[in-house]
């Protein structure tokens, strides 16, 4: 096709093969959520990536200073380009994390740094980007058949928010589609749960994915089920409440258990919207602490509770991400040959 220099769509196809240039090494990887920041250096295309210690976000005023004590400093390693995933949306001049206060600006890291080249990516983007570079034993699969090859992935992740992504096949590229699925609508399905909606605290005037499957949801969900069983409300965090679960507390065991049904739920609402032949992946910090439950009946059978297309969702694997840093995989596999990736860099490169 003969494109026009006045047709919109030029640019756009300009854009999109520019995501195929390469990056400069070495290249400082980056995966800042909303607690944890993780780093990595990626020093040639074929080297295994050095990873750093995680710190906590809040511990720094800003990406700059993070990146010259956790990254430069130790390992006097300069790095010339940076991958960097946040937890938040990409917007003009950067990203204004969501669940912590820094406000990333690539001019200000370039200004700052030795490095020169910033391409900023969707936390959960980035773990779409990992899932094609796991190896089998960063996974433990909970059921269902095997994947299908290049079927579409969809990708979960509790952590500090609530991540989700797809990634399709398409090309002969994977293409990862980030959104903001966690804040979809969630409601009650099982009669036991009607209670539970009944005093739940909502976020936001209302009770989305995000505000049952993440940290803090945990927690709110604690919390009505010990209302409604008429239990002293006794823990304050997330690790309390899946620590005493596993010592047996009836009321922290309840509140797991209905944590893995949510967390089947919409996984299973995923799977069903991507039609994930490839498998549905939960990730996040969450997940792994849980596994034990996870592994229990209710996880897989709030999955496939799907009529009335249960039949083929049960043939539908999913998998709990348990290997350390996965994003760091996926930006690191990106680094290396952007071209095997559908990513666009329009408005998240600066140079
Ligand atoms: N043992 C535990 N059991 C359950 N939750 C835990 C436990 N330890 C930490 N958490 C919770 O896990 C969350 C942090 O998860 P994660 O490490 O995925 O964070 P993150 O990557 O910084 O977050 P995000 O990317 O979602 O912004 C926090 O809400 C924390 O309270």
């Amino acid at each position: 096709m003969y494109l026009q220099p006045t047709d919109p769509s030029r640019d756009r196809l300009m854009t999109v093969a520019s995501s195929a240039d390469a990056v400069s090494f070495p290249v400082l990887i980056g995966d800042i959520g909303g607690t944890n920041v993780r780093f990595a250096l990626l020093e040639s295309p074929e080297a295994a990536p050095l990873v750093m210690d995680h710190v906590p976000t809040a511990e720094y005023p800003d990406i700059q200073t993070a990146i010259e004590t956790c990254v430069v400093g130790p390992t006097g390693i300069v790095p010339r380009s940076a991958v960097i995933a946040l937890a938040g949306p990409v917007h003009g001049e950067g990203v204004d994390l969501t669940n912590a206060s820094w406000k990333v600006r690539p001019r200000d890291i370039i200004a700052a740094t030795a490095i020169d080249d910033v391409i900023l990516l969707n936390d959960f983007e980035a773990q779409a980007l990992a899932i094609t570079s796991l190896d089998p034993e960063d996974l433990v699969q909970i059921g269902g058949g095997s994947p299908l090859a290049n079927g579409a992935k969809a990708v979960l992740g509790p952590g500090t928010g609530l991540g989700v992504a797809g990634l399709i096949h398409a090309a002969d590229r994977w293409i990862p589609i980030p959104g903001e699925g966690g804040h979809v609508s969630f409601g009650p399905v099982e009669p036991d749960e009607f209670p539970l909606w009944e005093v739940m605290e909502p976020e936001h005037g209302r009770i989305s994915a995000e505000a049952l499957l993440c940290g803090r949801g945990l927690v709110r969900l604690y919390r009505a089920v010990a209302r409604v069983d008429g239990a002293a409300i006794t823990h304050e965090t997330p690790a309390s409440i899946t620590e005493e679960a596993m010592a047996g507390d009836p009321v922290c065991v309840r509140t797991v258990r209905l944590y893995c049904r949510f967390l089947g739920r919409l996984a299973g609402d995923l799977a069903l919207i991507f039609m994930a032949r490839g498998g549905v992946y939960v990730a996040g910090g969450i997940p792994p602490r849980i596994l034990s439950f996870l592994q229990e009946p209710d996880f897989r059978r709030a999955f496939e509770a799907k009529a009335p297309h249960e039949a083929v969702v049960a043939e539908l694997p999913t998998w709990v991400v348990t290997g350390a840093d996965p994003a760091l995989k996926g930006l690191a596999a990106f680094a290396r040959n952007p071209e095997r990736f559908g990513v666009s860099l329009d408005g998240r490169r600066w140079r």
